[in-house]
């Protein structure tokens, strides 16, 4: 009589292969009892398919219930904290409109304005049931979470990995890789100056300068030289690099914002190729800068654009915002001019040890940052753990924590009543103001106004995951100004239509109707 198969038919690979070493012919043809013929393979095969379905089955049953978990705990723990109910979801519900009226188009700041007159400094706010966010208003709250939320929600590195490969900074996940790079950067940063090369040669035309192309010029000169150093100025290919920046700069969001990467369209390839050829030229002047010096810092070329690109979009809204307010108002730029005619003597580069000297001048940088924060919301999440606050207060993980920076700054009590104008002086206290020659830096501690001047700040973040580039840029900025002014007078080009009452009200996109400008020689300049 036949055996059965079933016999035959070893359970794993690694039984087939042992059989096979103790037996020439291990596997004769087998009868089923409908007379079919039945060899080890089929049956290995069918097996072998049986048991990678059960896994599969076990697997995705594993990993929907973790998830189906996850949303349960959050939406147990997001209940708990203040704010319009679940479904409030996407302003269609009459509690979005009974706190916004009538008006649909209200805005998200607007939006989280009223819920926080609801409901109090910690609000929450669902988007989708898996989307919790939580916005912060209060300022030792806001310092108490981002002290705490070191991660970053994933849509930057997203967004820079896709432009320039593997990064290890601005990633969203924080861990001590991060950090050590963190410290290296700011240790770097904070001993680099503005290059001098860039102060004399500050200006190649003055004839009619495109505000914002101007600034953007400045900002791409100044970010370059600290990282790849003055052979950044006289690079070959610096223009076609500066706007192939720009041009990541515009879309690599929109790109990265797709789940599933469009890689049937056209213009998504024109871009990767645009990313491609911005490595390349990064490669090239790493390697010519390398050559020239060897005290560079020591960074990817991935960290290094990610790098080029935030500190030049930044550096430049900062600087066509403060050529903004001077343009708009000559006393200021006298004031500060008077100031650094009594400070600055002798050489004709301004250095950065005169210019902490500079009170009115780095209170005007900050007033600047004050007002025009690079993004409406600073962002964090803690992806892996709850967040427990003082106030015993939980924040559950995966929830986005929001801080929106318009709201905080428009808060009275902490500015004052004028907290709309552009006001400097708010950074000065009574004692600067009277003894000219107090010295004064532009990290945070030595500015006296504290409650304010951490509002200003809070521009660059706070926190574990602060700019690092903070101290760098206010110093920077403050010395490219003072040696304009102090050789030229910005004005707005003649006829054009200037508009204060627009600039010190709309201070978010703090856009003049005409921005051109003209850099005019002062009497007595070289
Ligand atoms: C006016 C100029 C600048 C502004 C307004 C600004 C603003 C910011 C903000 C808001 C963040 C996120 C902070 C947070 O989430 O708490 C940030 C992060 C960062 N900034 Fe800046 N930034 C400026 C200039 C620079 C410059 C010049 C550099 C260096 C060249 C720089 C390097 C960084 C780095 C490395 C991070 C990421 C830190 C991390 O992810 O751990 N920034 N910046």
């Amino acid at each position: 009589m036949e055996e059965s198969c079933d016999a035959f038919v070893p359970y794993t690979l690694l039984g087939f292969l042992l059989r096979r070493l103790s037996d020439p012919d291990p596997f004769p043809p087998c009868f089923y009892g409908d007379g079919q013929t039945s060899y080890f393979l089929r049956d290995y095969l069918t097996r072998g398919t049986n048991a990678i379905l059960w896994i599969l089955l076990f697997s995705i049953t594993f990993v929907l219930l973790n998830r189906l978990g996850r949303i349960v705990r959050l939406w147990a723990l997001g209940g708990r904290i203040p704010g319009p109910p679940v479904w409030a979801l996407l302003g269609r519900c009459s509690s979005v409109t009974q706190l916004c009226g009538s008006d649909r188009d209200v805005d998200l700041t607007s939006f989280l304005s009223k819920l926080h007159e609801n409901y109090g400094p910690l609000v929450k706010l669902w988007f989708g049931p898996s989307q919790l966010f939580v916005s912060v208003k209060d300022t030792h709250l806001i310092k108490e979470i981002l002290f705490k939320a070191k991660d970053k929600l994933p849509l930057t590195e997203r967004a820079y990995n896709l432009a320039f490969g593997a990064l290890s900074i601005f990633v969203s996940a924080f861990n001590d890789k991060v950090s050590e790079k963190r410290e290296s950067l700011a240790e770097y940063l904070d001993n680099k100056y503005i290059s001098t090369s860039v102060l004399q040669n500050l200006v190649e035309e003055t004839d009619s300068l495109d505000r914002v192309s101007f600034a953007r010029c400045m900002a791409f000169k100044t970010i370059g030289t600290t990282l790849f150093g003055d052979t950044y100025l006289n690079w070959n290919n610096r223009t076609q690099y500066e706007e192939l920046l720009m041009a990541v700069a515009k879309d690599g969001f929109f790109w990265a914002s797709y789940v599933i990467i469009p890689f049937w369209r056209r213009d998504y390839w024109r871009y990767r190729s645009i990313c491609q050829r911005l490595k390349d030229l990064t490669l090239e002047i790493m390697e010519l800068s390398e050559g020239k010096s060897k005290s560079g810092l020591e960074a990817s070329c991935g960290d290094l654009l990610a790098l080029m690109l935030h500190g030049c979009v930044t550096t430049a809204s900062l600087i066509a915002n403060i050529l903004t307010q001077l343009v708009l108002s000559p006393n200021l730029q006298e004031q500060i001019y008077s100031e650094i005619s009594a400070i600055h003597k002798g050489s004709r580069v301004i250095s950065p040890d005169e210019v902490r000297k500079m009170q009115f001048l780095l209170a005007t940088v900050l007033e600047s940052v004050r007002l025009l924060p690079a993004g409406p919301f600073l962002q964090r999440c803690s992806l892996k753990s709850d967040m427990r606050l003082e106030n015993g207060m939980m924040i559950p993980a995966g929830a986005t924590i929001v801080v929106p920076l318009h709201l905080v700054r428009m808060d009275a009590s902490v500015c004052g009543e004028d907290f709309l104008k552009f006001t400097p002086n708010r950074f000065l206290s009574n004692d600067n103001n009277k003894n000219d020659d107090k010295e004064s830096t532009c990290t945070k501690s030595q500015f006296i106004n504290e409650s304010i001047k951490f509002e200003a700040l809070l521009s660059f973040g706070d926190g574990a995951r602060a700019c690092v580039g903070q101290s760098f840029a206010v110093l920077s900025i403050a010395t490219l100004l003072a040696s304009i002014i102090y050789d030229f007078e910005i004005k707005l080009v003649q006829n054009a239509a200037k508009d204060p009452g627009q600039a010190v009200h709309d201070f978010v996109s703090q856009e003049i109707s005409s921005s051109r400008i003209i850099l005019s020689k002062r009497n007595g300049a070289n």
